[in-house]
């Protein structure tokens, strides 16, 4: 059985990321990388996405983390990172083990709370610090990956990636025929990726992330292994909103593996609803509940939309083999 080697000095210790926010009232969330540490401001359960941001001026929330490496393994994915929730102290915990330019970002704030703010391109700053109570946070954990020398990993650009920009559109949004081109292009025009993509579309449709700007992979599998779903922090910010041009891999492919689909039938029909499947799995996390009830509710509310979608593909087919795709994953 291959080992991958455990972290030995203290700045690569510990968990890849914590996205935190303070145990009582407050607001925050953070992401901390070894070194340097990425932080945003922080919310609590029931914080919506600002009205005026884009999904790409949007803060993470670390429940959100949490939540979908529950979603997706309900899925049968099994492609996010097992994650957990748990409350972290910033003095024994963070503060203890920080170094060099983490270190210096932690101070007392006027209200005797311990806060930092890591260092990072944007919103590192004192305005954005995370601060405990006094120095208690939420944070949630992931299991490190092994490392670049253990298992190298691709980046790939997500084709259905958005603009990232507050007036541009990307192709896939004005091209209703986008997908003929991705189908033509490696490695979507052949073996199992472009059902891997359909597969994150309907991921990231049922928790509204539309963050999805690139995917990775592990190199040792070349081209016959999933994406990995990782960077969920963005999801589950509207419960009142169905963000449909999440779906459009679907849509414009009119493409979903047969196991995806029987998958969302079943919680479709019953016995058991998405909801109430998400309810029980996530009720083992030492943060439960994680989710606000809205969401939960957006979630069942979304496996019918994909499944009206998946229908109107399959009306329109000459023949529904070309939608449903039998490729036993
Ligand atoms: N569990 C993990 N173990 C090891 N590395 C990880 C893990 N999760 C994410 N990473 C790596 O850390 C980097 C940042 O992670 P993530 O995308 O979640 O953060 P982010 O702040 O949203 O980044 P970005 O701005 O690129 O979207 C990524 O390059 C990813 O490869
Ligand atoms: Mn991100």
């Amino acid at each position: 059985m291959a080992t991958f080697p455990q972290p030995k000095t203290r700045k690569d210790r510990g968990v890849r990321k914590i996205f935190c926010m303070p145990v009582e009232g407050g607001e925050g969330s953070c992401i901390i990388t070894p070194s340097p540490l990425q932080c945003d401001t922080r919310f609590p359960r029931e914080q919506e996405t600002l009205k005026n941001h884009f999904y790409f001026t949007d803060f993470e929330r670390h429940n959100a983390e949490i939540a979908a490496y529950h979603l997706d393994k309900l899925l049968g994915f099994r492609r996010a990172v097992p994650t957990v929730g748990r409350n972290v102290n910033i003095t024994r915990e963070l503060y203890a083990l920080a170094q060099g330019d983490l270190l210096k970002t932690f101070f007392i704030s006027p209200d005797n709370n311990l806060c930092f703010h890591g260092k990072c391109s944007y919103y590192c700053d004192t305005a954005h610090a995370i601060c405990g109570s006094p120095d208690m946070i939420e944070g949630s954990f992931a299991i490190f990956l092994p490392g670049k020398e253990a298992a190298p990993r691709k980046v790939w650009r997500h084709p259905w990636r958005r603009g990232y920009h507050k007036r541009r559109k990307a192709q896939w949004e004005v091209d209703d025929e986008y997908c003929e081109l991705v189908k033509e292009v490696h490695p979507y025009n052949e073996g199992r990726r472009l059902l891997d993509l359909m597969d994150m579309a309907v991921l990231d449709f049922l928790m509204g992330n539309m963050d999805r700007h690139h995917y990775e992979t592990f190199k040792m599998f070349g081209n016959y292994s999933a994406p990995l779903h990782l960077d969920h922090g963005r999801g589950f910010g509207k419960a009142f909103h169905d963000e449909i041009s999440i779906l459009a891999p679907i849509y414009q492919c009119c493409l979903i593996r047969h196991s995806t689909l029987a998958t969302l039938l079943r919680f479709q029909n019953g016995p058991q609803r998405l909801s109430e499947a998400m309810r029980v799995s996530m009720s083992a996390d030492p943060l439960n509940p994680i989710l606000w009830e809205p969401h939960m509710r957006a979630l069942d509310r979304r496996v019918n939309i994909i499944l009206q979608i998946v229908r109107e593909c399959i009306n329109k087919s000459v023949d529904p083999v070309h939608v449903v795709i039998n490729d036993f994953h």
